[in-house]
Formats: structure tokens, sequence, C-alpha cells
């Protein structure tokens, strides 16, 4: 089966929970995102929440992934969300323990191996360069480094602690060589991407600056614009 793939750079926005991003705010944003990312050429995607993975695969042009799924298999579960789930519904891929939704060893072993067989991209987040290493060793497509304490705030991490990403490229080269590293955390501009890539990183996923944003669209021109 074809792994699907992102040409590098890559923008992962992550649309969270938040009101912005419920219903037609979702619809909003993958608009600007299809718009910005034709004008741009930068590979621009987006994780909804569950229920407009469906509806933005099937209105726009975007790349889908779903922001969590659970490590079990389809049968006598309820309230949970199997990796079938989030395929079906068009999702190309999936955060895996992002900061706020946190998971063992084990279950993120048993997510990326699960992705990783349905030929789907797998996006572990880390807070830290011990952390990176250690999942970088499961072979994800992309590890996300996150400091816990920037995530949300308006100091990006390519500001605030620039040796976590170069530290977090290194651990991973030195763990896998085919895994690639994006940057999170308070990325809010053109500059924030820049330096995020000129410390070896692929890209960024960020959230709070393009959800919350008055006008969207701005906010993804702006972000691309140095790349
Ligand atoms: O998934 C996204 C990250 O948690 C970063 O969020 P943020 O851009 O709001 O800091």
């Amino acid at each position: 089966m074809a792994h699907h793939t992102i040409k590098s750079p890559v923008v992962l926005v992550n649309l969270k929970c938040y009101q912005e991003s419920v219903g037609h705010g979702a619809h909003r944003i993958a608009q600007a995102a299809q718009e910005v990312a034709e004008e741009s050429g930068v590979s621009i995607a987006l994780a909804p929440m569950y229920m407009d993975i469906h509806p933005i695969k099937h209105h726009f042009g975007i790349p889908v992934f779903a922001q969590h799924f659970d490590p079990i298999s389809p049968g006598a579960h309820t309230g949970r969300i199997p990796l079938t789930a989030i395929k079906t519904a068009g999702a190309v891929g999936s955060l895996i323990n992002h900061s706020e939704y946190r998971l063992s060893i084990a279950d993120i072993e048993t997510n990326v191996q699960a992705l990783r067989n349905e030929g789907m991209i797998s996006c572990v987040c880390s807070n830290n360069v011990a952390t990176t290493s250690a999942v970088a060793t499961l072979g994800p497509d992309y590890v996300a480094i996150e400091p816990p304490e920037l995530i949300g705030g308006k100091i990006s991490v390519a500001e605030a602690n620039p040796e976590i990403i170069t530290g977090s490229v290194q651990a991973a080269l030195k763990a896998n060589p085919d895994v690639k590293v994006l940057t999170g955390a308070g990325i809010h501009s053109g500059k924030c991407v820049k330096t995020a890539v000129d410390l070896g990183t692929v890209g960024v996923l960020l959230a709070s600056s393009v959800v919350k944003a008055e006008d969207p669209g701005a906010v993804l021109r702006d972000l691309v614009s140095l790349l």
C-alpha cells in the first residue's frame, strides 16, 4: 500500500477544540488554508475535530489529520475512535501524544505502527529532547517538538528555546535518520517559521495564531511568506 506523504515545508494547523474551530469555523479556516496553499505552493494541513474530518476532506483539497485516535481495534468500545474511523472519514494521518492528550509509550508505539500499516502519516508530539529521542526510535513520519509551557502563548519556541529545536533534530536523526521534525508552540509569524526551518526542522505545528485570528488567511499568508 502506498504511504501518504506531504511535501516539505509543512504547516500543520491543529484546530484543537476551540470555539472558533467548530462547524463553520473549521470550514472558514480550511478555505483560507486551501487558498494560501495554492498561492504559495507550501503544504498546509489541518487537524480538525473528528466530525469535521469528512466534510473538510470532501470540500477542500488539503490534507486532513485527526488530532488523536484510540489504540484499539474495532469492537465493543463506547465513545472511542478506532483508526479505521478516521481513515474512512478521509484522514491521511494523525497526531499522536499531543501535550493535551498524552499517551503511554506503548500506546504511542501501537498507534505509529497502526498508521504505518494503513499507509498513513504519523506525527508524534514530544515535550523535550529526551522524549524526541525515545519516540523517534518508534519510526514515526514526524516528531513535533512542543515545550508545553509555550503552547498557546505569544512567544514562539523558535525565539525562546532554539536549543530544544536543534537538540531535537539531532536526537531524532541519531535515533532514526528517516524521521522529520516539526517545530511547535507559539508559532505566529513568517519569521518564526523561517527560524524553525533554518534550525533544521521541516515545518511547524501550530494552533492559536491561526484559529483565533480575525483573518486566518492573513496569518497563514504571513506564516509562509519567508519560505
Ligand atoms: O498543536 C499545536 C500546538 O499545541 C501549538 O499550539 P499553539 O500554536 O497555540 O501554541
